[in-house]
Formats: C-alpha cells, sequence, structure tokens
C-alpha cells in the first residue's frame, strides 16, 4: 500500500506529551495516525500497540469491548517506559465500518456472539488489512517492536511485512460484566492468547454491572 506522510505535531495526553504523525493511504484518502514517544535511532526493539479505531470504545466509554482501555493502557505503558509508538488505524469494527458495527451490535442484543453477528450481515469475522503499517513503521525508523496485543493475527501481519516481533505483550484490562461474553468470544473463535483469569477483575461504576450474567 502506499502512504503519505503529511505532517507532525506535538500531542500532550495525561500520560505524556506524544509527537502524533498523519498519514493518508494514497489511493483511498483513509487517514491514520501514529503517536511516538522518545528515539528510536538505537534500533532496540520499540514498545508498540497496533490500535484498532473503535469509536464506541475510544471515545463514547463504551462497556462492550475491551477497546478503551486498552488504549489508555498502551499509552500508559508508553509513557512509563519513555519510549514507544502506538498506531491507531481507521479500521472501525474489524474493518466493516462504524454503521455496520451498529447493525452488528444490534443483532448481538439479540443473541449472537460477535464472530455470528459479522458473518449474518455477509462479512468475514475480522476485515482488517494491515498493510498500512509498513510504510508508517518504515517512515518512523521502526524495525522491530515489542508487540502490546494478544490478537496473533497481528503477528502474523508483521512478520509478513519482513518486521520483527521480538517480544508479544499481553494487554488484558477492561474485562467487566458487558464485556464477558465478547472477550470469551474473542479467544474462542478468533484466537485470541488470553483467558478470564489473566485479566484483574474490574466493576464498573454502571447501576446494572452487578446485575450482567
Ligand atoms: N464487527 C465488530 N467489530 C467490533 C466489535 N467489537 C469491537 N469491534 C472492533 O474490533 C476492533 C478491535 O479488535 P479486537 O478484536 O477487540 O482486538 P484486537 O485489536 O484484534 O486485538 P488486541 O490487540 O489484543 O486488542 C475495533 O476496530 C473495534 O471497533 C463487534 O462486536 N463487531
Ligand atoms: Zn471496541
Amino acid at each position: 500500500m502506499t502512504l503519505r506522510f503529511i505532517a507532525s505535531s506535538k500531542l500532550p495526553t495525561p500520560w505524556a506529551t506524544f509527537t502524533m504523525h498523519g498519514f493518508e493511504e494514497t489511493s483511498s484518502g483513509q487517514e491514520h495516525v501514529a503517536l511516538t514517544l522518545g528515539s528510536f535511532a538505537d534500533q532496540q526493539p520499540v514498545l508498540a500497540r497496533i490500535h484498532s479505531e473503535c469509536l464506541t470504545g475510544d471515545a463514547l466509554f463504551s462497556l462492550r469491548c475491551d477497546c478503551g482501555f486498552q488504549l489508555q493502557e498502551a499509552l500508559k505503558r508508553i509513557a512509563a517506559e519513555k519510549r514507544g509508538a502506538l498506531f491507531y488505524l481507521r479500521q472501525e469494527g474489524r474493518g466493516i465500518g462504524l454503521l455496520n458495527k451498529i447493525r452488528a451490535y444490534h443483532l448481538q442484543d439479540q443473541g449472537a456472539d460477535t464472530v455470528e453477528a459479522n458473518e449474518r450481515l455477509g462479512f468475514a469475522a475480522d476485515q482488517r488489512d494491515y498493510s498500512m503499517l509498513q510504510p508508517m513503521l518504515e517512515h518512523l525508523g521502526i524495525q522491530s517492536v515489542r508487540l502490546m496485543t494478544n490478537n496473533p493475527r497481528k503477528l502474523k501481519a508483521l512478520e509478513g511485512y519482513g518486521l520483527t516481533v521480538a517480544d508479544r505483550v499481553p494487554l488484558t484490562t477492561g474485562r467487566n460484566p458487558f464485556n464477558e461474553d465478547y472477550l470469551s468470544t474473542k479467544a474462542s473463535k478468533l484466537g485470541h492468547l488470553m483467558q478470564a483469569t489473566d485479566f484483574e477483575p474490574f466493576t464498573p461504576h454502571h447501576p446494572d454491572a452487578r446485575r450482567q450474567p
């Protein structure tokens, strides 16, 4: 995939001031962002997160998934190391888009799991394409990563582009009464490398939290 670097700026967050790099896919105009901290000149493996857009979890505080929790945790860990990179990829809903994700949530409200819902809508369980990462990593001078993920597909994708995944760092945060089934389905049907016992218990401030299955 060809991607154009557009501009960089500072991005202060509660944990650190990152540098934000904006990119545009030349064929589709799709926009992606990377947040970086520190220097990568020494070529040592970079603590990295590949985060797929989830408007509901990342911006609207949804408890249906673990995305918002993972996003915060990844930025906190990068800040603690004073070095790292977060790639915020605009592949909402595992690549089906926001409105189709809402359609999929509607089916899940009626009992389908996250994979069945995608399939009933005529989509694959996971439609994501990670090829924009190759030019983004090259632009930033990153060749080797310690990747914060539970998703083996991300490891395979990076290795397929000739990058080194020096380590996988589990990211098990945000399990709550509303996303238990979703996380179980990710482990059983999508191959995510995690178990319920890996997660810290967490009860959100929600009046129905204790009544959820
Ligand atoms: N189609 C669909 N997409 C979802 C659903 N829940 C979350 N997503 C999207 O899934 C993506 C996040 O994927 P996850 O499978 O949670 O996690 P991951 O990024 O593959 O793996 P980790 O690196 O371990 O977090 C985001 O793009 C979300 O918008 C859902 O029920 N249906
Ligand atoms: Zn999400």
